[in-house]
């Protein structure tokens, strides 16, 4: 702990210098000049018993000891003054500190590769700097406390040392064994955190499940919230039996130490008691010692009682820090090219597997995706499709091979503007509780309400802008925030309106229609020829009517391409996967008007 407070302290302050160097600077002179006048307040203590215990008339001696009395008062009111100021400022300081942590959280969650979320124990990782963040508001008052201890203890230290030299050693002995037990503590109840971290996570995500609107359908008319709850109930208990455990150990640290330290401070008052006997030291010293001694423990304690405090929210803010640096090691680290609407997207011996996985996701694939054209990606589940559509749009880069948009591989563009040339309907879409506005438009509007009207139209979402209540402003969030609420299909119309406003150059729908009804869905199908004329168009569809209008299909199995071609070729060859699923999609024993069933 002693080797970590001075590393951790000029961590928090550096961290408070970043939001506010004044009130930094104010509070270390202040707490400087709370020591200064300790020092000079136990010093003026001597003089005033001294002058009280001479001999002769009281009021003489009270007279000898007024300028004494006046010294000692006078620095007890203006450490008061200081106390107060000191802890104004840090009331000040630290809910910013926090924010500035969480700012930087956020920024360092915000801006990793999207392959981070895809690695073991991220999003665990991620809980633990949330808590740093959490704790980090904390750290101000512990780092403050600590400081003003600090600040006493040298005080008394200094005075002890005038008095008798053999009174320091001992002082330090007896703070000692409390100063163990306290870093003990704070060490078992980090540890403690940490490993119930994951039982924790589970406790929030089943509350969440337990409790929220979006699947409490499925819990009821599942009948499966007995079933839930039991398991919430055997989770919070594993976590209570942790924390039970960790508070019965640290007691058990706390005794051993309150023992030691009780033994070792009757040390220290028999010494003074001896040095006094012996003739080493006066009556006054003696009385200065008390004072003195008093100070001094509780300058120590605190060092130590606010050391072990601020060494736990240490531990918190180096998962927070460890997160930063972990984040940062996936932070977007690509070329800084600015790509123009790409005329042609190539993807060259593409492979790509997953963090952690042994097998890839996506084997060798060579595929052009040019301007103007529809290009269809089909396969059955798992094949690959989503994640093509990802590489494609830069949101992961391959592990092998590359793609590249008119010739520059996507490594070396600026991620963020070529994210300014995508446009992406993924199969599970946002719904921010933002306003209908900003739910196209991403907070990034341009070309005024006739440009999301224009996409809202393409879309067929302007069927559901026509029905809310404040049109364009209206919140789309629930009815108990002063929102209202979409239905699955209205929110994918959003979603599709939102990809369709963005002027990209590269367009991905996957699944598109998948809760559109037939007019919607026909209307998606029939202007997507109109909206390739100007971008390329990559769609993910499992409805194989729909890829009917694409330039070209390409077939995707296990990662790999294994037919490509038009809609009349893939049909015509009777061989391929492509002819099989179509078959089995018209396969469905529709009856025909004499009441038999026809196929296909
Ligand atoms: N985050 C991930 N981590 C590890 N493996 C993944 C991840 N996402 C997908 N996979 C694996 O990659 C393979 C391809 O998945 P992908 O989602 O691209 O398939 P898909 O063809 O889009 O499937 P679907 O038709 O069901 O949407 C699957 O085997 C899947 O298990």
């Amino acid at each position: 702990m002693a080797r970590r407070l001075p590393g951790l302290m000029r961590r928090t302050l550096g961290l408070a210098w970043r939001v506010d160097r004044v009130a930094v600077a104010v509070l270390l002179i202040c707490q400087a000049a709370s020591g200064l006048l300790g020092a000079f307040g136990l010093l003026a203590t001597t003089g005033t018993i001294k002058a009280l215990i001479a001999s002769g008339h009281i009021t003489d001696r009270l007279h000898q000891a007024i300028p004494s009395i006046a010294v000692v008062a006078g620095a007890a009111g203006l450490r008061s003054l200081l106390g107060i100021t000191i802890s104004a400022l840090s009331s000040r300081i630290s809910p910013r500190v926090a924010r500035e942590a969480e700012m930087m959280l956020l920024d360092a969650a915000t801006n990793a590769e999207l392959t981070a979320y895809d690695r073991a124990g991220y999003n665990d990782r991620f809980d633990a700097a949330d808590r740093g963040a959490e704790v980090s508001r904390d750290l101000i008052g512990q780092t403050q406390n600590v400081i003003a201890s600090a600040a006493s203890l040298v005080a008394a230290v200094v005075v002890l040392t005038a008095l008798h030299p053999a009174l320091l050693p001992l002082l330090v002995l007896a703070a000692l064994p409390q100063g163990i037990a306290s870093v003990r503590a704070a060490r078992i109840s980090y540890v403690t955190m940490v490993e119930t971290f994951h039982d924790r996570r589970v406790l929030n995500l089943l509350r969440w499940y337990l409790v929220n609107k979006e699947p409490a359908d499925q819990i009821r008319s599942g009948t499966m919230a007995p079933f839930l709850t039991h398991r919430y109930r055997t989770t919070g208990e594993r976590v209570t039996t942790a924390t039970n455990r960790a508070a019965w150990r640290s007691a058990k640290a706390y005794i051993v130490g309150a023992i030691a330290s009780g033994l070792a401070s009757a040390l220290v008052w028999a010494a003074v008691v001896v040095l006094l006997a012996t003739g080493h030291m006066s009556v006054a010293s003696a009385g200065t010692a008390v004072f003195a001694l008093s100070t001094a423990a509780s300058g120590l304690h605190g060092i130590v009682g606010y050391g072990a405090d601020l060494y736990r929210s240490g531990l918190y803010l180096d998962d927070w820090s460890r997160f930063l640096d972990e984040a940062g090691g996936h932070r977007l680290n690509r070329g800084n090219k600015s790509p123009a609407a790409p005329a042609l997207v190539r993807a060259e011996n593409l492979t790509y597997t997953y963090p952690g996985s042994d097998t890839p996701s996506l084997e060798k694939i060579s595929l052009d995706f040019r301007r103007g054209e529809v290009v269809a990606l089909v396969g059955e589940n798992g094949s690959g499709k989503t994640t093509l559509s990802k590489i494609l749009a830069g949101l992961y880069i391959p592990t092998e091979g590359a793609v590249t948009w008119d010739g520059t591989d996507t490594r070396d563009l600026d991620p963020a503007a070529l994210w300014r040339e995508t446009a992406v309907v993924p199969q599970s879409y946002a719904r921010f509780p933002l306003s209908a506005r900003e739910n196209i438009t991403l907070g990034q509007p341009h070309g005024g309400d006739e440009a999301v009207h224009a996409a809202a139209v393409a879309s067929g979402a302007i069927d559901v802008l026509d029905d809310l209540r404040a049109g364009l402003d209206t919140l789309l969030a629930r009815e108990m925030w002063g929102g209202q609420e979409l239905s699955g299909g209205q929110w994918q119309r959003i979603a599709i309106a939102r990809a369709f406003y963005r002027r990209s150059g590269l367009l991905v729908l996957d699944e598109p229609t998948s809760a559109l009804d037939p007019r919607a869905e026909h209307r998606i199908f029939s202007g997507l020829r109109a909206l390739a004329r100007d971008r390329a168009v990559v769609l993910v569809s499992h409805r194989l009517a729909n890829v009917a209008m694409a330039d070209r299909i390409v077939v995707l199995d296990h990662g790999r391409i294994i037919q490509q071609g038009t809609f009349i070729e893939l049909v015509a060859d009777t061989a391929g996967l492509f002819h099989e699923l179509w078959q089995l999609q018209n396969d469905r024993g529709i009856p025909n008007q004499r009441g038999s069933r026809f196929h296909g």
